[in-house]
């Protein structure tokens, strides 16, 4: 005969006793819990659970304690099991295993979700804030940049649970936040099962061990920082893309490296911190190996963008360069204009590599349209400095299209963050349009079309289409406000320049002459530069030494002015 245990009662409602891969077996016992001798209520507990620490017990309310001393444990009886008894226990102890076990994977399963084609684990993640006292007004506010982040962590595949956040004066050097929350945000992670905390700042790398060992178990801590390089890295589809962002990570990991190694000294009794630390020298000087090689192998990249550029620009059609703060709409507005298909979605970071097409007007007249990543506030400094090869497309264009979305409760914040990451990418410089989208969607609709009048901006709504042959044409009015004046003299063998001179230029006036074709119009910079040989044609056709050793020159329409010197007379 098996000897097997007997439980007096059963005890209804089921609690659940939580342990990671716990698996019931048919030799639990029945336990009370008592606590300052006040019989809480009974439950039912497993022998392997009850013997580690830090049990919790989930309460049918959706209370959750800790098992610890406080607990009194009582085993209420214990008998032995005929064989029929203990095969029939056996046996409903397996179904109801197994209904625990379906019920665990059911619940698992549910938590794995689609992300950007790729099947992601959506772990739960609580986010934590920090409002510095003396922040202006003009700046993201906390709750703003708590939503930000939430939506940044839904984005990264992440169930957000909760969120808190603390007024300070200074952060805490040590965990970033005072003991206090700290104590509070464990609470949360027990409470809501958290296996991830989100801070919205940069921490330091002790701030992160420090939480880290604070928070306890499995608890993963990281910043907004890590998160965006998450996220950059799970969206990265092109090989330069990818190498830009293994950059940024790498550099980021670099001076968190102390946190992998912390094990090695809890196991030694910190006795030998030498050990982790010479490993932890070998780790780091592996990193700026291969932070090397990657930079190496990124900057053949950029050359290899140059030349494309540079390709580029032998046909002369100006680089119009949509910049903004991310999900704007910029890709929406990129595709309604070309038929592209770029990603276009309500998810941050939709695009990270740059995609360039032509945007043919109603008129003949054409520019090159390109979009690229957008921004956020806080953007890392590492991500801004690995992702140079792609934003050097933002740098070389003729003109910037600042995409703003203008529904937004926080445009203007937007803004300026934008307005920020383009100074640090020395592009402020660049002649810029200012371009309100999402009118369509925006609530004082009257009032924005007023202010824009008034402010020299364009409004638009890059999904219904309105507005858009007003951009088109602000486009070209700015360009033109870049472009030279040039006369020339095209003979008719190159009739392919006339053409271009047409397609990317404002042409003023044309008239044919013997050897060729005068034209007169506003061309980029570029092309002018193309067009020297044949300005120098024209001013030869046009002036000529008459018998009295003066010079003349042949004005549009026939006539003729002096010249002395390279002046009129
Ligand atoms: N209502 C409305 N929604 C728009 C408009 N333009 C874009 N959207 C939506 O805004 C979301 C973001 O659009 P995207 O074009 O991906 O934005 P983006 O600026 O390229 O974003 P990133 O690539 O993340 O920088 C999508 O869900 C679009 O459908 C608009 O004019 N009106
Ligand atoms: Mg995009």
């Amino acid at each position: 005969m098996n000897s097997c245990l007997r439980f007096s009662t059963i005890l209804k409602p089921p609690i659940l006793i939580r342990e990671p891969n716990f698996i019931p077996r048919w030799n639990s016992k029945i336990f009370t819990l008592k606590r300052h001798s006040q019989n809480l209520s009974s439950c039912i507990c497993y022998t392997s659970a009850l013997q580690q620490d830090g049990v919790e017990v989930l309460y049918p309310d959706g209370t959750v304690e800790e098992h610890n001393a406080a607990f009194e444990v009582h085993e209420v009886a214990s008998t032995r099991l005929t064989e029929e008894e203990a095969f029939e226990e056996e046996t409903q102890n397996q179904n109801s295993s197994e209904k625990r076990r379906n019920v665990e994977e059911r619940d698992n399963d549910s938590r794995f979700k689609l992300r950007n084609g790729r099947e992601v684990f959506e772990e739960k993640a609580y986010l934590v804030g920090v409002a510095r006292k003396g922040d202006t007004d003009d700046s993201f506010g906390i709750e703003e940049s708590l939503s930000e982040l939430a939506q940044l962590a839904d984005t990264a595949g992440l169930l957000v649970v909760g969120s808190t956040y603390q007024k300070l004066a200074m952060p805490n050097p040590r965990t970033y936040i005072g003991s206090g929350k700290v104590a509070e945000i464990k609470s949360a992670i027990h409470a809501f099962d958290v296996e991830t905390v989100i801070f919205d700042d940069e921490l330091s790398p002790g701030q992160l061990r420090n939480l880290e060992k604070n928070f306890g178990g499995d608890v993963r801590v990281c910043d907004r920082t890590a998160l965006i390089l998450d996220i950059f890295n799970q969206r990265a589809a092109t090989r330069e893309a990818a190498l830009q962002v293994s950059l940024a990570q790498l550099e980021y990991q670099l001076p968190r490296l102390t946190r992998m190694w912390t094990h090695l000294e809890r196991q030694a009794g910190g006795q030998v911190k030498g050990m982790g630390e010479k490993q932890i020298e070998v780790d780091k000087r592996i990193l700026r190996t291969q932070i090397g090689a990657l930079k190496k192998e990124i900057e053949s990249v950029r050359m290899h963008r140059k030349q494309y550029r540079n390709r580029r620009t032998s046909v002369p059609v100006p680089v119009v360069s949509l910049v903004g703060y991310t999900n704007a709409g910029k890709s929406t507005l990129l595709n309604r204009l070309t038929g592209a298909d770029v990603l276009a979605e309500d998810k941050l970071f939709a695009t990270l590599d740059p995609t360039t097409r032509r945007v043919q007007m109603k008129n003949g007249k054409e520019f090159l349209l390109s979009d690229t990543v957008g921004f956020i506030q806080k953007l890392p400094t590492t991500l801004v400095a690995a992702f140079r090869a792609t934003l050097e497309e933002i740098s070389e264009s003729s003109l910037l299209v600042h995409v703003v979305d203008i529904s937004h409760p926080l445009a203007e914040q937007q803004i300026e963050a934008v307005d920020k990451v383009l100074s640090e990418l020395d592009a402020s410089s660049i002649p810029m349009l200012m371009v309100w989208n999402k009118v369509d969607k925006a609530s004082d609709r009257e009032k924005i079309m007023m202010e824009a009048k008034e402010n020299d901006v364009v409004c638009i709504s890059a999904l219904t289409g309105e507005g858009l042959e007003e951009f088109c044409n602000a486009v070209q009015e700015r360009l033109k406000d870049m472009m030279v004046w040039v006369e020339a003299l095209i003979p008719f063998d190159k009739g392919e320049l006339l053409s271009t001179i047409h397609r990317v230029g404002m042409v003023e006036k044309t008239e044919y002459a013997e050897n060729g074709t005068l034209v007169r119009a506003h061309v980029p910079l570029r092309f002018a530069r193309l067009l020297t040989p044949m300005r120098q044609m024209l001013e030869l056709w046009e002036g000529h030494q008459c018998a009295d050793g003066l010079f003349r020159k042949r004005l549009w329409g026939g006539t003729f002015r002096e010249v002395h010197n390279g002046k009129y007379l």
